[in-house]
This record gives structure tokens, sequence and C-alpha cells, in this order.
């Protein structure tokens, strides 16, 4: 239900939801009337400076202070006022001189951002398919929603509507999709507005276009089937019994990317049971306002292959269709027995609690997180204790801007953006700086706090990782050892502790446990995947059923964490030499032949996490100068420097789309320079040593020009991706990597005043 607000006294009260007697009916322009009585409006807005972000040693959530005094005994820091776009009231710094004064500027206005426990937040948004989620696991799951997050959620889908035709696309940048379009239509019906709002009518009016819901991918089928707005039949199947497939079998699904794997695991529990929450009028009436069809007359089970082209990224293959008709047609009606349905689901049920268990209800990330909160409900009952921690788990993902309310593709940033920071003032040089100490040690404090000490209970049995001595990107409760977001902590830890006058808070045990862990996660291909070494076949992608997404069966070879992992053991090698020295020599041999061999033909590498080969190029490059492969010594790192060179703008800048990353061919963005992604190249080209200053100086002045006067540098078109078509925001990377850009051409040439 949503609490809703009364205008006139600010008191709270509930309606339920769905519980209206109103009818909604559409009329022959396909406007559609709601009769009356008619829900409470919801707020315009919130009072914007009553929110405020807690920090919990690294797990951050958002509360909304309604009581003045609570309020005012808790005033909003720096960082809440950033994240929300408030002005900071910070005073003009000395206009920069020099890139090391720019750097220093930059740094002043960063640490007012640093978190209570030691670490960096921010904004993780971007994916357009996360908030839905988490809203239908509310819903579902009958948990009450305060008017002030209904009224910022709305606000925020409103502020991001795509501005010429009012729909939702996969990502903020996108078109709109039936996907985007579909399940953000719904939420915001959930949330409490009303279809006849003008922005409602124009995003029906897209998503109609579109074809209306019965074109929506396989995920948004199956949140609409689960809400009862559709018939399950509409749903391409997800057999629990895949799970009790022998390991050796070369589909079984512990080989599959942890990610699809665990949305697969939820997914296939709710499919099985074909499990339908409760009936309501919001409900029925988004029955009316979804579909182009009659709803009573649509062939639910004909529409199952149905899907907008915008939508159809990666079309299911032939194997896939043959697989789901199998499914349908036979497996379904006459060979699946009840016996092997329950031990199938029995199974299922409980890798679900041991994926909960072993993130104490945080789980992977906000998509299964939400699906593990439906499986519990159904399994466990209305207030359950399962239930209740993942409701409040949820809010982990949740965060708060200017925009409204909306949701982090994780439980956030934390690890990898507080790493990031730690290096960008080392190689700036000011890592011995007494300004910048407390800072540092706060910050080392942080991933003090957050490495993860002991593997997951029963790993083998949950086909987990090892992850002993690692970090998460976010924090330690998330507990998924990522290759580079250990590698990216590791350095600097090492490099911090390293520096005369830091505490040495991690012994040597707890770093060789990192480096032990590290290297487990070479491919047979000498590379780094992201999670865990590739576990099956590329030709896994054709039971891709996500339709939106590419890429995304199987973990792949990654430059940038091969990078990450290989300058990390190079590190450690440095200070360590004896420890595990064979076995890091080979690691690093065959990583870079891998690199090499990923090379495109133009001279650049295909970005995964970052858009697109501006990110992987610098990564690269240094992979390749850390065994001292620079711009005059390889014909590898010459080329790629070419290749950066060619793109460089006439103002200085790289701008590359995120397009890029969709098409895998480089593609100029149409909003111009970006400052990160000039950071990107600067620091690949400076890395390979190349030899003209005068490129680089043109880069380094255009990110001087946009550092603003309080040393901050604003937002602009998107950083980063995953699965090739979906992009995500990387807040912090807009002081991270200019700091970094500017404090390397600071240390190489000292001198240089660029201005
Ligand atoms: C398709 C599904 C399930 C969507 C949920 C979103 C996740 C898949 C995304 C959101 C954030 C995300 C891009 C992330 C990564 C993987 C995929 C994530 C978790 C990793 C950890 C991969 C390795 C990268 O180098 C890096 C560390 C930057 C990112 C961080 C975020």
């Amino acid at each position: 239900m949503v609490t809703t607000r009364s205008k006139a006294n600010g008191a709270t009260a509930a309606t339920p939801n769905g519980k209206s007697t109103a009818v909604t009916k559409r009329k022959s322009d396909d406007t559609l009337v709601t009769e009356e009585p008619k829900r409470p409006k919801l707020a315009d807005k919130t009072d914007i400076t009553r929110w405020r972000c807690l920090d919990e040693d690294g797990r951050l959530t958002w509360r909304y202070l309604e009581d003045d005094k609570a309020a005012a005994a808790w005033p909003q820091s720096y960082a809440d006022k950033w994240y929300l776009g408030l002005d900071l009231g910070l005073p003009d710094l000395p206009k920069p001189k020099k890139p090391l004064d720019a750097v220093r500027n930059g740094l002043t206005f960063f640490e007012k951002l640093q978190l209570p426990s030691g670490e960096w937040g921010s904004e993780y948004g971007g994916p357009m398919f996360l908030l839905p989620g988490v809203v239908f696991a509310w819903y579902i799951t009958k948990t009450p929603i305060p008017w002030y997050k209904a009224t910022e959620i709305k606000n925020y889908l409103k502020a991001r509507a795509h501005p010429e035709d009012g729909g939702w696309g996969l990502h903020i940048e996108g078109e709109s999709t039936v996907f985007g379009t579909s399940m953000n239509y719904v939420v915001l019906r959930l949330v409490g507005v009303d279809p006849d709002e003008p922005f409602m009518v124009k995003a029906r009016a897209t998503l109609h276009k579109l074809g209306g819901a019965t074109h929506a991918p396989h995920w948004a089928k199956f949140w609409l089937s689960v809400l009862g707005v559709s018939k399950w039949a509409i749903v391409n199947p997800v057999p629990p019994e895949i799970w009790l497939l022998p390991d050796w079998v070369p589909v079984a699904p512990w080989r599959w990317w942890i990610h699809i794997r665990q949305v697969f695991l939820s997914m296939s529990y709710i499919y099985s049971k074909q499990w339908t929450c409760e009936e309501t009028d919001v409900i029925r009436e988004l029955r009316q306002e979804l579909f182009v069809e009659e709803w009573d007359k649509i062939d639910w089970n004909g529409h199952r292959n149905s899907i907008a082209s915008i939508d159809n990224y990666h079309p299911k293959s032939w194997l896939l269709n043959t697989a789901n008709w199998f499914l349908v047609n036979i497996w379904n009606p006459y060979l699946r027995t009840k016996s092997l349905a329950e031990k199938a689901e029995a199974w299922v049920s409980k890798l679900v609690d041991m994926e909960d268990e072993n993130t104490d209800f945080a789980d992977l990330a906000p998509v299964n997180a939400a699906m593990n909160t439906v499986v519990c409900y159904i399994r466990d009952g209305p207030g359950a204790y399962t239930v209740r921690r993942h409701v409040d788990r949820l809010e982990d993902a949740l965060w708060v801007k200017n925009e409204g309310m909306m949701c982090n593709g994780t439980n956030g940033v934390q690890n990898w953006d507080t790493a990031f920071a730690i290096q960008a003032v080392m190689d700036a040089g000011l890592t011995e700086d007494p300004r910048w100490r407390p800072m540092l040690i706060k910050a080392l404090e942080f991933l003090d706090s957050q490495q993860i000490r002991e593997n997951c209970k029963d790993q083998d049995i949950c086909y987990r990782q090892q992850r002993k001595g690692a970090w998460a990107f976010s924090n330690k409760v998330q507990g998924y050892a990522v290759s580079d977001c250990v590698s990216e902590a590791l350095k600097s830890v090492i490099l911090l502790q390293k520096t005369p006058g830091f505490p040495q808070l991690l012994d040597d045990q707890r770093i060789f446990d990192a480096i032990d862990t590290l290297l487990t996660y070479q491919n047979a291909s000498g590379a780094c995947s992201s999670y865990e070494p590739t576990r099956g076949s590329k030709l896994l992608e054709m039971l891709n059923a996500a339709e939106v997404f590419g890429k995304i069966m199987v973990e792949y070879d990654y430059v940038e964490c091969s990078t990450a992992v290989i300058t990390a053991l190079s590190l450690f090698n440095k200070y360590w030499p004896e420890y595990r020295a064979d076995d890091i020599k080979k690691f690093k041999a065959r990583v870079l032949a891998f690199i090499k061999k990923a090379q495109f033909p133009h001279g650049g590498w295909y970005g995964n996490w970052g858009i697109c080969f501006t990110y992987a190029t610098m990564f690269a490059l240094e992979s390749l100068s850390s065994v001292g492969e620079t711009y005059s010594t390889s014909s590898h790192s010459k080329k790629a420097c070419d290749f950066l060179i060619s793109k460089q703008r006439a103002d200085g800048g790289w701008s590359e789309s995120y397009r890029s990353c969709e098409r895998s061919v480089y593609t100029e963005h149409t909003s111009g320079s970006q400052v990160v992604m000039t950071a990107w190249a600067l620091i690949g080209l400076m890395h390979a040593e190349y030899p003209d200053i005068e490129p680089l100086r043109k880069g380094i002045k255009l990110i001087m020009d946009r550092q603003q006067a309080n040393g901050e540098w604003l937002p602009e078109a998107i950083e980063g991706v995953f699965n090739k078509s979906c992009m995500i925001t990387y807040m912090n990377y807009k002081f991270t990597f200019p700091i970094k850009a500017l404090g390397m051409f600071a240390s190489k040439y000292p001198e240089e005043t660029v201005v």
C-alpha cells in the first residue's frame, strides 16, 4: 500500500493499494478515464533538505526526516547535498596555475564527499529495469510505500521519461523500449500515479505504438505475469529442473555468468509455481492500459516470442526457440512429473537460501534481490523473517538525487571508488603530503574493514568462487569478489601501507590471502574475467533468453580486469619478491599474450565496463607499460597511441558514444568532448610515454578549463556499460580520473603550466 500525505497538514494517511473502487475505462481516442472515487493524489515533491544518506560501516541507505527536530539534530552533510544537487556553499579556490593546482582543488572538493566510514559513495544509476523489481517486490509483499518514496519515484521516472515520446529505455540515454516503458509505467501506477496524468497518457501511447506489453522481452513478461497483469502462458520457460543437471553437462547453470545464474535461479522457482499475486483494482486496470489487444482475447501463448524490434538486441537463437517449443509443447504437458518438479524447486530454494545467507540478504544485485524476496514470500509467507529481512535489504540499492528516487546497479560503489580515489592521490605524488593524510588514512581504514576474511560457507555446493582476502565492488556484506575490485583495492592498500607514516592495518598474511585468491582467476586464454574464471563455452550464448543484453551467459576475457590483476601482481611482487614468484611470472606473461591478441586491427581494445575503446585502451596501455612496452619500444603500444590520437578532437578532448559498445565500432558522442573520456585517453598515452607533449597539453587544458571554481567537475554523458547494451553512471569518475590524469601529467612535466 501507498501511504499518502494530506497536503493540508502533512500527516500521513494510509491508502490500501488497489483497494479503491475506481474503474478505468478506455475512450475511443485511446485516453483513459478513471471514475471516482480517485486515489488521493501524490504530493508533487518532497522537501529535498530532509533527505539524509546514512552510512553504517559502508551500508548506505536513505532516510527522510519528517520531524523538524530530527532534521535539525542531523544536518545534511556535504555528500548529501552533492548527491541531491544542492549548493554546497563552498568558496571559490585560487585559480590553478599548473595541473598540480587543479589536482589540489579537485581533491579539496572531493575530500568533502568522503563518507564517515572512509569511503566514497554515489548514485549508480542508468539501467531502467532495476527500480521496477524493487517496487514490484514491495507491492507483492504488501510493503507500505511511504508517500515521500512514492513521490520521489514518480519524480525520477518523470524526469527520466524520453523527452520526445515519453517512454523509457533500457537505460537513461537509450530510446524507448517496451521493456523500459511497460515496467516503469507499472511502477508509476503501483506507487499511486493516475493513468490520466498527461505524462502517463504519453507513455502509454508510446507503449502501444511499440506493440504494447505483448511485445515485451522475457524479463518483463515474467514480472507482468507475477503481478497478474499478463498470463503465465506468455512467458518462455524457465525450468528449475535445469538445476538438477550434473555438473559435467556443458550447459549446466553453474557454468553461467553469475548474474544470469542468480536471476534465473529465483525466476525458475517462481515460474515453476506459476505464482501470481493477489488480483486488485490496479492490476485489473493495468490489464486495460498496457495492451493494444483486448485483454480477454489475447492469445498469450501465441505472444511468447513476440518482441518489439527495439527490444530485440540479442534475438533468440534457433536452439533456444526449439528448446522453448519442446518445453512448452512436450515437456510441460506430458513429461514433467510432480516429483521431479518438487525436487528441482527444493534444490533451487536451497540455493536461494545460500545466496541470502552468504550476503546477509543483500544478494548479488537488486535484480536477484527483488526476485529472492518474492521467492521467500511465496515459500515462507507474509511476515516471515526472510521476507522482512529482504525488504529491509532492498533499501541498500535505493538512491535519492535531485531528480528523485532511483535504484543503483548494485548496493553501491564503495570499495571501487575508494580504491581509485587513493590511487589518484598517489599518481599525483601527494601521498606523503600531510594535507591529504587524514583522508587517506580513513580510506585505508575503510578498505581494511571491507576485506572479505572468509570463503563462503559451503562454497563448492553453491558454486561460489574462492574469496578469502578479496574485496567486492561495493562492500563486504555483498561479498562477491571481482578480479579487478580485489586488484584495485589491494594496490591501494599496498601503496598506502608502503608509504612512510601510514598505519599497517593489513598484515602480510591478509595480503597473501588476496594474492592467493587473485591467482585463481586466470582463464585458459590467459585473460581474467569478472567474478569467476570462465566456466562454460561462448556457445552458451545460444541459450541467452534475455533478448535485451548481449554477452551475458558466461564470463568473457576482459582487458580491464586482466590489467588490474597483473598490475596488482606486479606491485605485490615488488615488495614481496619471494611469494609465489613463479606463479606470478607465468600469470603475467599469459595475460600479456592475451592483451596483444585482443587488440583490434585499428589499434584499440573493446571495453566491456566503460565506454568503450577509450576505456579499454587505457588499461591495455597500462598493461603493456607494466612490462616496459611503450610507444617507442612496442608496436602494440604505438598502434594503440596512434589510434587514440586519431580520435582526439580539435578542442583537445575525447568523446566516445555508448553506441560503440553496442556496435563494437568506435562512434563519436553527439555532445562533444567528455572530461572523463579525455582523462582515460591521456592516462593511456602517458602510460605509453607518448613522446609528443602537445596533444597531452591540449587534453589537460580541456580538463582544467572544465573544472569549476570550487574544484568540482560537473556531470556529463554516461561513462559505464555492461552486457554491451546497458549503460551505467559512475559519478565519482568525474573526480578520480581527471585528478589521476592531471597528477600523472604534473609528475611527468612538473614545469608545465598549461594555462
Ligand atoms: C543483467 C543483470 C542481472 C543486471 C544487473 C546489473 C548488473 C549485471 C551490473 C550492474 C553493475 C555492474 C555493471 C558491475 C559489474 C558487473 C555487472 C554489474 C554488476 C562489474 C563488477 C564487472 C567488472 C568491472 O570492471 C566493474 C568492477 C567496473 C563492474 C562494476 C559493476
